[in-house]
């Protein structure tokens, strides 16, 4: 056998052997100076009773990235999650990227936002803390983060633009630079990123949106890239249940690398070197997402037809009769500003 093979062998351990995924923490530069871990876990939908097990499997098992929002309405048991690794020495605080997310009813209310989340999340700071929806919504309606009115319309807040709301965001870090130490957007057009450009002292750091071969978003994309804002993917399976994996397109390379169809699905957002958000509360889900393979420009042709197709898929678009900008959901409300 050839020494140097023989020497690569003998140095692989049974976790390397499980996590042949070295690029799942890759270091992503952000506009702030700080860096973003490629692969996050993602804990919308997962309910109270999993979420902890999966979010201490997932830092087990070496994810360091977790995408938290106060709307999931299960930022309590993740931050049980947190405590208990660090408590256990697992990893330490600074070791791990924790985002969370403004909701639309706390847009007048910035800062009790971001405390009611640190309180649940029982961390000191959030590593990144983003505008959930450019869309505010009543916070003294009749539900407290899904106010609706009388006719069943979601109940927008007319009194504050998103802008404002960036503003706000841009005070609290500002005046809370210990507890915060990033500030980004979520579900940004560019038609309401221009807006807010406009307006801002502080570019975001992150754009997070919904993101895969049928919602390629390749002009929000390059937009945010020439401005310096790192792009997050969201939903790139096809959201709940996954519907992605059954795509003939993904398939194909997927068979072409030996791989399984979520590998090429993630692996898709790092070769546009953007970070990647992966929900499951299966714990050989959480490792299997954790492998990322390179993928080369043939595959990334192949990825990137499957719209032109099957036609834009967009998955996750919640009722705010709101125009948000994007070219696939014209109609609703016009809050641009
Ligand atoms: N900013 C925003 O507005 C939004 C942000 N997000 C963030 O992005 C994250 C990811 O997006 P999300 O919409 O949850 O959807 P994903 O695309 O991550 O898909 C999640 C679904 O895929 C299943 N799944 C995960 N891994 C596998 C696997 N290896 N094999 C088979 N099935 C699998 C999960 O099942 P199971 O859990 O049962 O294993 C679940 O049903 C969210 O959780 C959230 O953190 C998402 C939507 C909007
Ligand atoms: O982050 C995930 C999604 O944006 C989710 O928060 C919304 O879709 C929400 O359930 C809503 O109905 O407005």
């Amino acid at each position: 056998m050839n020494p140097a093979l023989s020497k690569f062998i003998l140095k692989a351990t049974p976790d390397s052997i499980l996590n042949p995924s070295p690029d799942m923490n890759t270091a992503i530069p952000l506009n702030t100076g700080a860096t973003i871990p490629a692969l996050g876990l993602g804990t919308w939908q997962s309910a109270p009773g999993e979420v902890k097990k999966a979010v201490i499997h997932a830092i087990e098992s070496g994810y360091r990235h977790i995408d938290c929002a106060f709307c999931y309405q299960n930022e309590d048991e993740v931050g049980e999650a947190l405590q208990d690794v660090i408590k256990r020495g697992i990893v330490k605080r600074e070791d791990l990227f924790i985002t969370s997310k403004l909701w639309c009813t706390f847009h007048t209310r910035a800062e009790e936002g971001l405390q009611k989340s640190l309180d649940l999340l029982k961390t000191p700071y959030l590593d990144l803390y983003l505008m959930h929806w450019p869309v505010p919504m009543n916070p003294k309606g009749n539900h407290p983060l899904f106010p609706k009115l009388e006719d069943g319309a979601r109940d927008i807040d007319h009194s504050i633009t998103h802008v404002q709301t960036w503003q706000n965001l841009e005070k609290l870090i500002q005046s809370h630079p210990d507890k915060v130490k990033a500030i980004g957007v979520a579900n940004y057009s560019v038609k309401y990123m221009e807006k807010l450009l406009a307006k801002a002292t502080i570019t975001p750091a992150v754009n997070q949106i919904e993101n895969h071969p049928l919602l390629p978003q390749q002009e929000v994309v390059d937009f945010c890239k020439e401005k310096g804002i790192h792009i997050t993917a969201y939903s790139p399976l096809g959201s709940t249940g996954s519907p992605l994996f059954k795509d003939e397109g993904v398939l194909e390379v997927a068979k072409k690398h030996d791989v399984g169809p979520a590998a090429v699905l993630l692996s898709y957002h790092l070769a546009r070197n953007s970070s990647v958000l992966a929900k499951s509360v299966t714990p050989s889900r959480i490792d299997e997402n954790r492998k990322l393979i390179q993928l080369d420009g043939t595959d990334m042709q192949k990825l990137e037809s499957i719209h032109k197709t099957k036609g834009v898929t967009r998955y996750v678009y919640p009722p705010f009769g709101v125009d948000a900008g994007f070219s696939d959901k014209p109609g609703g409300i016009d809050l641009s500003g």
